[in-house]
């Protein structure tokens, strides 16, 4: 038997109505895909892509307009409270009452969610986040690391198996980015909580992620196992321009892909582990054409990302 998702989304819809003077907008337009367990699963897109839409529909902030959503197997129209159990989120922002201390902040969320006095572990959190010798420290006077730390904790204190991570590491810089990273990889090598993140950052998601999954739009674009993404970052591009006009691009079955660019131009892709943009020329030479002009470029993940978000 197969495991069941941690999340499942299938033809998931949301239409924010027209207010005022803002025209309705479709933010998530079917949104269709899996979140395995036990795995750190990236969503990535551009800026309005409709990632919060997603994220704040999964924590039952959002009403969606139509489609199915289960966390856990507990479906978020007919058994809310189970779903509600089974995910924890950190938000995007930063909201903490600024005269709590960490422990009464995860002793306060613990009460919200019905955890009995026996079973809090608020301290233990503190300590998994590093933050036990902040336990009695006003929230205010903690760092935007410590903080971000805190809702971490926060999110946890309930023990859900999936954690949902909203951009979290927006402004934050590099060292206290990487500490929080080690953080979510211990909760979820150790702990096996299941992780949905989202970032701007690639190469994090790169280093992080089972699997990436890309929204642009309101629409998916790609789902795949990282290491499948990174595989198309393999692929260099060679643009040539050629001595006439070309009506077909030229062909050959080791070019990954060939499109007519302009006039005269030719763009070719090809895996730069099996050849080089000399071989590629003389493909193209073999054709019959004379170049007149050569430039190459990489596909990085932030390459294949623009190419797959600005496709069609
Ligand atoms: N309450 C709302 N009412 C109307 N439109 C909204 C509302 N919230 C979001 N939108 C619009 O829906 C689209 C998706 O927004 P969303 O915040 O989900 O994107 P995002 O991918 O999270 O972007 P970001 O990375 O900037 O947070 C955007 O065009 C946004 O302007």
């Amino acid at each position: 038997m197969t495991t069941p998702p941690a999340i499942q989304i299938r033809d998931l819809v949301k239409r924010y109505a027209p207010t005022g003077k803002a025209p309705g907008k479709l933010a998530l337009d079917g949104v269709s895909f899996d979140v395995p367990q036990g795995q750190i699963f990236g969503l990535l897109g551009p800026n309005g892509a409709g990632k919060s839409t997603l994220i704040n529909t999964l924590a039952g902030l959002v009403m969606k307009s139509s489609g199915h959503v289960e966390i856990w197997g507990h479906d978020i129209d007919r058994h809310p409270r189970n779903a509600k159990a089974s995910i924890g989120i950190v938000p995007q922002e930063i909201v903490f009452d600024p005269f709590f201390t960490p422990v009464e902040v995860l002793d306060i969320q613990a009460g919200l969610y019905g955890v009995p006095k026996a079973q809090r572990r608020s301290m233990d959190l503190l300590r998994a986040v590093h933050l036990a010798d902040k336990a009695d420290a006003y929230a205010r006077s903690l760092s935007g690391g410590m903080k971000r730390r805190l809702l971490v904790a926060k999110a946890m204190v309930h023990s859900p198996p999936v954690l949902v991570l909203d951009e979290p590491t927006a402004g934050v810089d590099v060292e206290l980015r990487r500490q929080l990273w080690e953080l979510v990889v211990k909760l979820n090598r150790e702990e096996g909580v299941t992780v949905v993140l989202t970032t701007h950052y690639l190469e994090e998601a790169e280093e992080l992620c089972d699997r990436i999954a890309i929204i642009n739009h309101g629409k998916l674009i790609t789902n795949k196992p990282t290491r499948e993404l990174v595989d198309m970052a393999r692929e260099k591009i060679v643009v040539l321009t050629v001595d006439r006009d070309v009506s077909a691009a030229p062909q050959h079955p080791a070019f990954l892909k060939s499109t007519v660019a302009g006039e005269r131009t030719v763009e070719i892709t090809y895996d730069k582990d099996r050849m080089n943009a000399g071989q590629v020329l003389a493909l193209v030479q073999d054709q019959g054409y004379a170049i007149a002009d050569v430039s190459t470029r990489e596909a990085d993940l932030e390459d294949v990302f623009v190419r797959l978000t600005t496709a069609g």
